[in-house]
């Protein structure tokens, strides 16, 4: 199962630059969040000081009553084996061939014998469709195979949260959709805490439970997904809209010529976009957090989009007429 992670008012600057300041966040246990934000705000540093690769200035990451950032290099280590962590590029080595790249957690941090190795490695790289693929090096199979790789070790120690640093980065569509599904089912599977960094607004409307938006030195929201998805704070609205008005520019903050220049000619953003249904596991199965469509807006007063919650066909949608407990067997 997945653990909590608690961030109270985190600071991270280099060389006297802040990065960002003041992040407080929970992660939910088993849930799915994913961090947006615009290039170069901090998204990966926030992500390697989770795991303890790097030291905030300020803050506290509580993880199971124990604050990260004060543990000792010992104390640290074995916090560090509740997290797998999937970076951009799959980090595997190269001169490696897969199987060895996945074995390799096993080998360092465990006692495991070769056969014990062996059937964990197989039943990993069968979770991401990759057995078959065990002889290759990383340099003979495609980009998405090697995220698929980068994933299976990842999952090797049973990890209980699990950080993936922009999973669809360089994929087509039909992969990013593919490792999307992927992604909701190991979630289903393991019930291990996921954050997701992206750029995909796609990815960021259908696969989370919960939503972050980095912007200018700060954590602008943090919350559920449909929360994010009807909010008309501005930065918020053009973000998750893909949209040039609003007051995200071209480097980063427009000025304030910029914003007066867009008002005076009247330039608005269109109406929020409808908000999509989620992404369920492809056994048929709720998600393990799932909540009606809908809920979080008729709890807090909120209308959606028009045209929001629709199935694929466009019909709307019906509240699941199987009783929770006989959809989960
Ligand atoms: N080890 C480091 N030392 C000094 N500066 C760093 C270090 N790591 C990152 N930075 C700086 O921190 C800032 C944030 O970088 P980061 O890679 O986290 O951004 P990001 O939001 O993940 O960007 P992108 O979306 O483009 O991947 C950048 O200005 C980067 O140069």
């Amino acid at each position: 199962m997945g653990v909590e992670v608690r961030v109270e008012g985190l600071t991270k600057s280099f060389g006297g630059q802040p990065v960002w300041s003041d992040v407080s966040l929970t992660l939910p246990a088993g849930e799915i969040s994913v961090l947006l934000g615009p290039s170069g705000t901090g998204k990966s540093v926030f992500l390697k000081t989770l795991v303890g690769l790097l030291k905030p200035d300020r803050g506290a990451i509580w993880i199971e009553e124990q604050n990260l950032p004060r543990l000792s290099e010992r104390a640290l280590y074995q916090v560090r084996k509740l997290f797998g962590v999937l970076f951009q590029d799959g980090a595997l080595f190269g001169s490696m061939t897969i199987y060895d790249n996945v074995a390799f957690p096993l080998r360092e941090h465990t006692r495991k014998s070769e056969s014990e190795i062996r059937a964990v490695v197989h039943e990993k790289l069968e979770m991401v469709g990759l057995l078959g693929a065990e002889r290759k090096l990383p340099g003979q199979i495609s980009g998405g195979m090697r995220k698929r790789a980068g994933l299976a070790r990842a999952l090797v120690l049973d990890p209980r949260i699990i950080l993936f640093d922009e999973p669809d980065s360089g994929l087509d569509p039909v992969r990013t959709a593919y490792l999307n599904q992927l992604i909701i089912d190991l979630n289903q599977q393991t019930g291990a805490t996921f954050l997701i960094v992206t750029h995909d607004i796609n990815t960021a409307r259908t696969v989370p439970d919960n939503i972050g938006l980095i912007y200018h030195g700060h954590l602008a929201m943090f919350g559920p997904r449909e929360m994010l998805l009807s909010s008309t704070e501005p930065v918020v609205r053009q973000f998750l809209g893909a949209q040039r008005i609003g007051p995200i520019g071209m480097a980063e903050e427009k000025d304030s010529d910029e914003l007066r220049a867009e008002a005076e000619a009247g330039v608005e953003l269109p109406p929020l976009p409808a908000i999509p249904l989620q992404l369920r596991p492809s056994d048929g199965r709720p998600r393990r957090a799932e909540q009606p469509p809908g809920q979080w807006c008729a709890e807090h007063g909120i209308v959606p989009p028009a045209g929001s919650f629709r199935n694929a066909d466009g019909s709307a949608w019906q509240p699941d007429a199987r009783q929770p407990d006989e959809v989960l067997r």
